[in-house]
């Protein structure tokens, strides 16, 4: 059996960078990756701004001590041209917050500390050389790293791209992931009727592959039937990155996805992982499409899916990593447990310990046939393969399910 991180390892040597790209606008960008880096075209601020509603005032102008007189000669607002007349000596600019310093000023003074009588202006304390004024050029140098390729847009990267004027930009090409069902025992729209039931991993892993940044793509259920599971793969293998099947991988004999993929003549590179749930996962190559064969037990497809697949998409689409966050966590229970494999638990955060780390309860019953439990709970508690008894307070690992929509790394696609 593999151990787990050398099966995540195995996974992302079945796949290389997607190499197009495509433009988008700045709307349609989040979730997406950056194919290249992008630099700013021009210096920020574009002009010396001031940072303040006030007034702009030449410093040589106040001699000895305060307070001083000046009169108001002119005024300039947010979005009037910095190429306007100069400051006469003198005399003072009112100025409002974002408009472009007068030449000759070198301070703006805070409307609250002057005192504003129309025409004149008094001045009661001597600002610093350059207060409340923001240089050009002082954010942001012309040609510096705005956002990086590989770099997975958030709305935060719009904002900097929108304010520095790109209104495009270019991504990777969203990874192709085909999805496919195995079982006789699946119906996708009927009532259940004796042994059979409904499909949960197909929506499910079409779901998480497109909240991962791919374009998934519906493959429908195969039946078990050897010969014709063999000629689908054939017929799909080379049109998509990445093929991800559930179910059939274990050692029944029905479980006939490893020899179907040999049959259409794909190699099989790992299987059975020491990991509880998704055992059975199986890692594979047909005509250079990946295959990722995952267990049918839908808690075992979707582990298996944030495990590798989430890894798998990642590296697909040239980003970093795949955001997933394993923070430490201490358990809030007491278990005993069978060593050998890595164990990936639902879990709850009970409380927060004082040096406030998450104490866990875990959720359902150990079955990897519902995803009953999964769904109240935070996140995953993660119990290393040696392990063999926990007691309250010990170490676990955690990784916390970050909610669509809501803060950094959900990865979602817009
Ligand atoms: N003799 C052994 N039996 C099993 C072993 C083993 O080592 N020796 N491993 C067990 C483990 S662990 C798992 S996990 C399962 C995985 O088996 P398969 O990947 O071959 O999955 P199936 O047998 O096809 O299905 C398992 C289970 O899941 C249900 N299922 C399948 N697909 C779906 C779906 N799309 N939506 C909802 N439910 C699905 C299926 O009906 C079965 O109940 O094998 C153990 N057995
Ligand atoms: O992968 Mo199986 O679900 O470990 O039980």
């Amino acid at each position: 059996m593999l151990a787990v991180d050398d099966a995540v390892a195995l996974a992302l040597s079945m796949v290389a960078p997607v190499r197009e790209s495509e433009a988008v606008g700045l709307g349609h960008a989040v979730g997406r990756i950056a194919a290249r880096t992008l630099c700013a075209p021009r210096p920020m601020p574009f002009f010396d701004q001031s940072a303040m509603d006030g007034f702009a005032i030449r410093l040589g102008d106040l001699d000895g001590e305060g307070p001083w007189h000046l009169e108001v000669a002119g005024t300039v607002a947010a979005g009037d041209s910095p190429s306007g007349a100069a400051l006469p000596a003198g005399a003072a600019w009112r100025i409002f917050t974002g408009a472009p310093v007068p030449r000759g000023a070198d301070a703006v003074v805070r409307a609250e500390d002057c005192t504003d009588m129309g025409a004149l202006l008094t001045v009661r304390h001597r600002p610093r050389e350059g207060a409340n004024i923001r240089p050009l050029g002082s954010d942001i140098a012309r040609g510096a790293e705005l956002v990086a390729g590989g770099t997975r847009i958030e709305p935060r990267h719009v904002g900097l791209l929108a304010a520095n004027g790109h209104t495009t930009l270019d991504v990777v090409r969203r990874p192709r992931i085909g999805i496919l069902s195995t079982g006789s025992e699946l119906l996708s729209r009927a009532a259940p009727d004796g042994g059979r039931i409904f499909d949960a991993n197909r929506p499910m892993l079409i779901a998480l592959a497109e909240r991962a940044g791919a374009e998934a793509v519906d493959l429908g259920i195969l039946d078990d039937d050897r010969q014709e599971t063999a000629r689908t793969l054939a017929r799909h293998a080379g049109r998509f990155d990445m093929l991800i099947s559930s179910g059939a991988v274990s050692v029944g004999a029905r479980d006939f996805v490893r020899a179907a993929l040999l049959d259409a003549g794909g190699r099989v590179h790992g299987w059975k992982v020491a990991l509880k749930p998704g055992k059975p996962a199986m890692f594979a190559t047909l005509k250079r499409t990946a295959y990722l064969g995952l267990p049918g037990n839908p808690l075992a497809a979707f582990v298996g899916f944030e495990l590798f697949a989430r890894a798998q998409i990642a590296r697909l689409a040239g980003a970093g990593g795949d955001g997933a966050v394993e923070v430490r966590a201490l358990a809030g229970f007491a278990a005993s447990r069978k060593t050998g494999r890595t164990e990936f638990v639902p879990a709850r955060v009970r409380d927060r310990s004082p040096e406030g780390l998450p104490v866990l309860e875990t959720l359902g019953n150990g079955s990897s046939g519902t995803l009953h439990a999964l769904c109240q709970a935070d996140g995953l508690a993660v119990i290393p393969a040696g392990v063999s008894g926990i007691a309250p307070g010990d170490p676990l690992g955690f990784r916390a399910f970050a909610p669509s929509g809501a803060g950094p790394g959900t990865g979602d696609a817009a």
